[in-house]
């Protein structure tokens, strides 16, 4: 459904007197297949929303090539335009208008009969639980009404692709999960490929077949948010000891199950990352009570999202994370 190949764009700057070029986006080859829901993950400025406005038309790429639904982005702009959907940031309602006018409106710009287009948006707006707000001001809704609003318009020409460009910023913990399930219906009822962009690790976890990882511009990680947590990180696996005496035999067992490495000891407390982890406890709590070690506690902890970010590229993402 989408495929991009070394899909590159710079923009002039200056830097005082000179002029320089900052590489937004520095070749990035992408895949997404139909009916996958994928999350562009990355911290802000990594270049989400230029791969993504190159992707939608709004932007020329500098280099590379990318085809969008079975049509080529650069020669074929107006077929791609007509076969996806795409809900900016922003959105692009205008306070004043109405709900109901705004999608049909939107309905006609693509060359929908305005008959076709009312009864589309009044489908859209019972699907995305809208009911009772077509005549109701954008202005006078709930920041989660208006990004499903923000949704219908983008959907209101049946695409089978749309972009959504970081869909629930903005919003409080339970609008963001309301909106997660909506996206969700999309795929589940109609077969729809998602492609949205985030910089939240909580909703590329929750909401997405696949997640792509970008920073500075580049794609350093794409696969499944299990996938990705199994093969960076490992299980974070926790001991605490009664006293302090019995921390070294815990950190000698515990550093055991990961060649090379060594356990980490605060107080009593001694943790390790341990790929798989599950498979070893029953083995390091008998070997550990064998040699008479009486554990306090034990906890696994399966990495998040964030870890992966952080082995990849030496930085949290947590600090934007809700
Ligand atoms: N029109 C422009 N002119 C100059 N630089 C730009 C322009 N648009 C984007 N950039 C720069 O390109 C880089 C990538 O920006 P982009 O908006 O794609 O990032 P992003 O990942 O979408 O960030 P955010 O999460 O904050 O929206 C940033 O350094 C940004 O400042």
């Amino acid at each position: 459904m989408i495929h991009a190949r070394g899909l590159a764009r710079s923009f002039p700057t200056r830097a005082g007197r000179d002029k320089t070029e900052v590489r937004a986006v520095a070749g990035v080859d992408l895949d997404v297949e139909a009916g996958e829901i994928v999350g562009f993950l990355g911290p802000n400025g990594a270049g989400k929303t230029t791969t993504l406005r190159m992707l939608t038309t709004l932007l020329t790429p500098t280099s590379g090539t990318a085809t969008v639904a079975g049509y080529d982005v650069a020669s074929q702009p107006g077929l791609v335009r007509q076969s996806i959907g795409y809900v900016s940031q922003s959105g692009s309602t205008q306070p004043e208008a109405r709900a109901g006018e705004e999608v049909v409106d939107h309905g006609q710009l693509y060359g929908i009969p305005k008959a076709q287009a009312t009864a589309r948006g009044q489908e859209l707006f019972a699907q995305l639980e809208l009911d009772g707000m077509w005549k109701r001001a954008p202005k006078a809704m709930s920041g989660g009404q208006r990004r499903r609003l923000d949704i219908a318009m983008g959907l209101v020409h049946d695409p089978q692709l749309v972009f959504l460009d970081e869909p629930t910023t903005g919003l409080d913990p339970q609008a963001r999960a309301n909106l997660w399930s909506h996206i969700s219906q999309l795929r589940n009822g109609r077969g729809m490929t998602v492609f949205l962009t985030t910089h939240y690790l909580d909703e590329a976890d929750a909401l997405c077949d696949r997640v792509l990882v970008i920073d500075r511009g580049t794609i350093v990680a794409a696969d499944t948010p299990d996938a990705l947590k199994r093969q960076v990180a490992g299980d974070l696996v926790e001991l605490v000891v009664g006293d302090r005496a019995q921390v070294v035999p815990a950190a000698t067992a515990l550093s055991a199950l990961v060649p090379g490495e060594s356990a980490h000891v605060d107080g009593t407390t001694v943790s390790l990352r341990v790929p798989g982890a599950g498979s070893h406890l029953a083995g390091l709590v008998r070997e550990l009570d064998d040699a008479g070690v009486a554990l306090v506690s034990v906890d696994v902890r399966r990495p998040t999202l964030d870890d992966v970010f952080l082995t990849l590229t030496g930085r949290s993402l947590r600090e934007d994370a809700a």
